[in-house]
């Protein structure tokens, strides 16, 4: 992906958000549908894709890998070249703004005897990559990367790999799904060991195409083994709509004052709901209607009225795998309530698409909300509703996250909020300005 020119946005407060907002496929199941589709034997359907940039390039990549992807009448067509059937790319392989991009496909590619270059936007040059070719060496693959472990990099993949054990060392769903993709193509058992529970889509869906997966939970954490080199069945793949994207227009709903607002079909998978178990601990008014199952997913509509009456929490540490990606838009919504709220056991927000905590610790305080922080743990003194003075600028580093909680802030706060640049947005969630505009907020873009 090319980044263009800076599009500044600023949000106004404007009346209340109401009716439905109707949010896009789930960024993490969409990269693995492409990846799994592109490992199958004939062609995977996919429904309900993010059609975002992290997804697209994704998408880019498994057609440079020898895969045939393509959307046809609002259905998206993998055909599959099969577990060992990867291709050798022709050229640089670019993930764009994506570190789960790079990382599964380092994953898969690195159990085939060829090598590849992959490289990203200038956040994801900046991002660690050795949490991944460390264990990819295990099977055999070599990395050779800039300083740092960082992009651009090539991995030689393994053409005689081991099958490896290993037991991931910080919370991510990225390393533990890069070993068990890679795993896909060696023989015999692949085990991940994880100690603490993170996001299970690979495991998932690895089943539902047909591998022989196994999760036991023991004293050493959540073990995961994987039979190698099966032959993935094609599947047909429903994509339920982005708890990570919800976030942003609940979060926005508990703030504006008179909101109500329905959010349909969101994926409620335990390893990613953190968040609103959090919001609901806060005293936030988040009900889970209808709850129900869709393509092996839990899944529930989410109905947020205005909660004025919101109170600071401590968030456990030992749920920060299941709302890794929320952390930017709660600490907006705690700006917004009463007392203080403490969240530790988060240092893996320093090395997302920006250092996260200084980027929210450095816009907060520029809108008028006192931050504290340190190595992995961050607190955030709440002003109440409508406490927040806004009327500042604040840098988004290349991070949709940041970009969309600043301009939810400045849908509540006494001033407007300016993101210096909104267009990392359409990496996760292209259709953010139309929906929130479509609830009732007040964003102008400036581009
Ligand atoms: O596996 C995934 O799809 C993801 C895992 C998480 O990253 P880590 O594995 O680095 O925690 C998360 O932050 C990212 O947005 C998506
Ligand atoms: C961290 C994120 O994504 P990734 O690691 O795929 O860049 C995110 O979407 O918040």
């Amino acid at each position: 992906m090319s980044h263009g020119p800076a599009t500044p946005m600023t949000a106004h407060a404007a009346g209340p958000l109401t009716g439905e907002a109707h949010v896009p496929g789930d960024k993490s199941i969409s990269h693995r549908a492409l990846i799994l589709g592109a490992m199958a034997v004939g062609e995977t359907k996919v429904k309900g894709l993010l059609e975002g940039q992290d997804v697209l390039d994704t998408a880019a990549a498994m057609r440079a890998f020898g895969a045939q992807v393509e959307k046809r009448d609002g259905t998206w067509h993998v055909h599959g070249v099969g577990v060992g059937g990867l291709m050798e790319p022709e050229d640089v392989i670019d993930c764009g703004n994506s570190g789960t991009g790079v990382r599964l496909l380092m994953g898969a590619a690195a159990t085939h005897g060829f090598a590849v270059t992959y490289t990203g936007d200038a956040s994801l040059r900046s991002r660690p990559m050795a949490r991944v070719t460390d264990p990819l060496a295990l099977f055999g693959a070599r990395a050779f990367g800039r300083s740092g472990g960082r992009l651009p990099m090539t991995v030689v993949g393994a053409s005689d790999p081991v099958p490896v054990r290993y037991t991931t060392p910080v919370a991510s769903a990225q390393i533990k799904s890069a070993v068990l993709l890679a795993g896909l193509n060696a023989p015999g058992e692949t085990v991940v060991i994880e100690r603490e529970a993170t996001r299970d889509h690979s495991e998932r869906m690895l089943a539902g195409f047909g591998a022989e997966i196994d999760v036991a939970d023991s004293p050493e954490g959540r073990t995961v083994t994987l039979v190698g080199r099966p032959e993935l069945r094609p599947q047909t793949i429903a994509v339920p709509r982005d708890p990570s994207s919800a976030a942003f227009p609940v979060c926005a709903a508990l703030i504006v004052p008179g909101s109500d607002v329905l959010v349909p079909n969101i994926g409620l998978n335990p390893t990613r709901a953190g968040l609103f178990e959090t919001l609901r601990e806060m005293g936030a008014d988040l009900t889970y209607e209808s709850p129900r199952e869709e393509g092996g997913e839990p899944v529930a509509d989410l109905r947020a009225r205005f909660s004025p009456d919101m109170k600071g929490v401590e968030v456990p540490p030992e749920r920060a795998a299941s709302m890794i990606d929320e952390y930017p838009i709660l600490s907006v919504v705690a700006a917004n309530a009463s007392g203080t709220t403490v969240m530790r056991g988060v240092a893996e927000l320093r090395v997302k698409e920006s250092d996260r905590i200084d980027a929210m610790a450095t816009g907060l305080c520029a809108c008028g909300v006192e931050v504290r922080d340190g190595a992995d743990w961050w607190e955030v003194d709440g002003r109440g509703i409508g406490g927040v003075e806004g009327g500042a600028t604040v840098a988004t580093h290349l991070d949709h996250r940041i970009a969309m909680s600043f301009l939810i802030c400045g849908m509540a706060s006494k001033n407007p909020v300016t993101v210096d640049d909104a267009g990392a947005i359409a990496t996760s969630f292209p259709i953010f300005g139309e929906l929130m505009g479509g609830l009732g907020a007040a964003l102008i873009s400036e581009a």
